[in-house]
């Protein structure tokens, strides 16, 4: 995994390189990376300069019009599908509409299709092209922070059933990553901060000296500051290829990147995919509900849980039950979804439970009286 500074007509980045053989990629971090798409797209086209870009209207309205500009200086053209923002375009219908507009499109096998805005069109489009014409290459240009961290490195893409979070999917790696850290700068606060659950949950899942950056670096990050959050996110972006290029398809390790969420996804489901509960969210309502598990378990300290809650709320991020509004189902219903988890073996739940604050371990042997007891308690806390 090289990780280089580079200065010259790309302009100013740095690369994590993801080495997974005839599928690595560049994941280049560094701003004005949207202005200069067209010169490092450009290589990845053949004769026909045109990339047919899936986005949605909020990314659109803020930055569009400065990627059609950065494609254009490249000599590229480019065509746009403007979907809704929000979760809920996880889901069949907008990846039929996109689907059919790509090939509407005549995107053929050799073109590249570019994913536009935070994790949920990553993940959408990024399924639409696995599947369009048998595959076809697709660049992410990730536009939130929870996109930049996590979602447009790795190859997960999917949208959402009502049985279960991200249940329809494939592996499809995307064929480059362009984080521009000046993107997050349009973000809403409470966008960013869900972006930062995924943050924190590198440095709690395996990486503790992280955890503490974080613990000290938070602030500024919040505040603004381009090179805390170009290091956070390249630190999250090593970690995440680390382990994937460990495990790409999940039969082991990757599971890792799933601390907090077991909880995070039933929550989710629970909360009908809406504004209700943004996934980063539910991620760190998941890892803090993780780290509770795992000191009741005697696996970790009883100061581990303490800590990682301290971390959350002092970002300003939701770590309780109660800081989700409206109602939530009861104990067995949540346990009831999470059946569905794709960690499911054998009919078993697997859970990420930590010894410490960056050392996580995945394991099967978690009886379901003491996730209920945990939950049953957070509910109550809820009263
Ligand atoms: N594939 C993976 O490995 C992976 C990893 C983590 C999360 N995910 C998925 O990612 C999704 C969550 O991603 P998300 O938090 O980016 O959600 P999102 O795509 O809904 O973006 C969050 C909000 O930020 C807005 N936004 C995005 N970029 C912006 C910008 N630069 N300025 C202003 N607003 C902007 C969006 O319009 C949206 O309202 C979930 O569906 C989750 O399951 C996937
Ligand atoms: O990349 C992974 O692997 C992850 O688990 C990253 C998670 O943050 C992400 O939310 C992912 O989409 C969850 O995957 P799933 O397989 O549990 O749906
Ligand atoms: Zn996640």
């Amino acid at each position: 995994m090289s990780n280089t500074d580079q200065n010259n007509a790309l302009g100013l980045f740095q690369t994590v390189h993801v080495p997974l053989g005839d599928r690595a990629y560049d994941v280049r971090i560094g701003e004005g990376l949207i202005d200069r798409a067209g010169a490092h797209i450009a290589p990845l086209l053949g004769k026909k300069k045109r990339v047919c870009v899936i986005t949605e209207n909020n990314v659109a309205k803020l930055h569009l019009d400065a990627l059609r500009t950065g494609l254009a200086q490249a000599g590229i053209d480019m065509e746009a599908l403007i979907l809704p923002a929000g979760e809920s375009t996880k889901c069949w219908a907008e990846l039929t509409k996109s689907v059919e507009w790509l090939l509407e499109q005549k995107v053929e096998r050799n073109d590249v299709v570019v994913a536009f805005g935070g994790g949920v069109i990553g993940d959408l489009a990024g399924f639409a092209a696995s599947i369009l014409r048998r595959g076809v290459r697709f660049v992410q240009i990730p536009t939130s922070l929870l996109a930049q961290v996590d979602s447009s490195v790795g190859g997960k893409t999917g949208i959402n059933s009502p049985a279960g979070k991200n249940l329809i999917g494939a592996f499809h790696q995307p064929a480059l990553v362009l984080a521009d850290v000046s993107a997050l700068g349009t973000l809403t606060t409470r966008d960013f901060l869900s972006g930062c659950g995924e943050v924190v949950k590198y440095g709690m899942l395996g990486d503790e000296t992280f955890f503490e950056w974080l613990e000290q670096n938070g602030p500024l990050m919040a505040a603004g500051d381009v090179a805390a959050r170009t290091y956070a996110v390249k630190r999250s972006v090593e970690m995440k290829a680390e382990i994937v290029v460990r495990d790409e398809t999940e039969q082991g390790d990757r599971a890792l990147l799933n601390l907090g969420h077991t909880f995070c996804h039933a929550l989710e489901a629970a909360t009908g995919y809406s504004n209700r509960l943004l996934h980063g969210e539910g991620v760190a309502i998941g890892c803090a509900l993780a780290f509770e598990l795992s000191a009741r378990l005697g696996l970790c300290s009883q100061e581990a849980p303490s800590r990682v809650r301290a971390q959350i709320k002092a970002m300003g991020m939701k770590c309780d039950l109660k800081d989700i509004e409206g109602d939530l189902p009861d104990a067995e219903a949540l346990v009831a979804l999470m059946a569905q988890d794709k960690k499911v073996l054998d009919g078993q739940l697997r859970f990420i439970l930590a010894r410490s604050i960056g050392d996580s371990f995945v394991t099967s042997g978690v009886a379901q009286d003491m996730v209920l007891t945990l939950l049953r308690e957070a509910l109550e806390d809820r009263m």
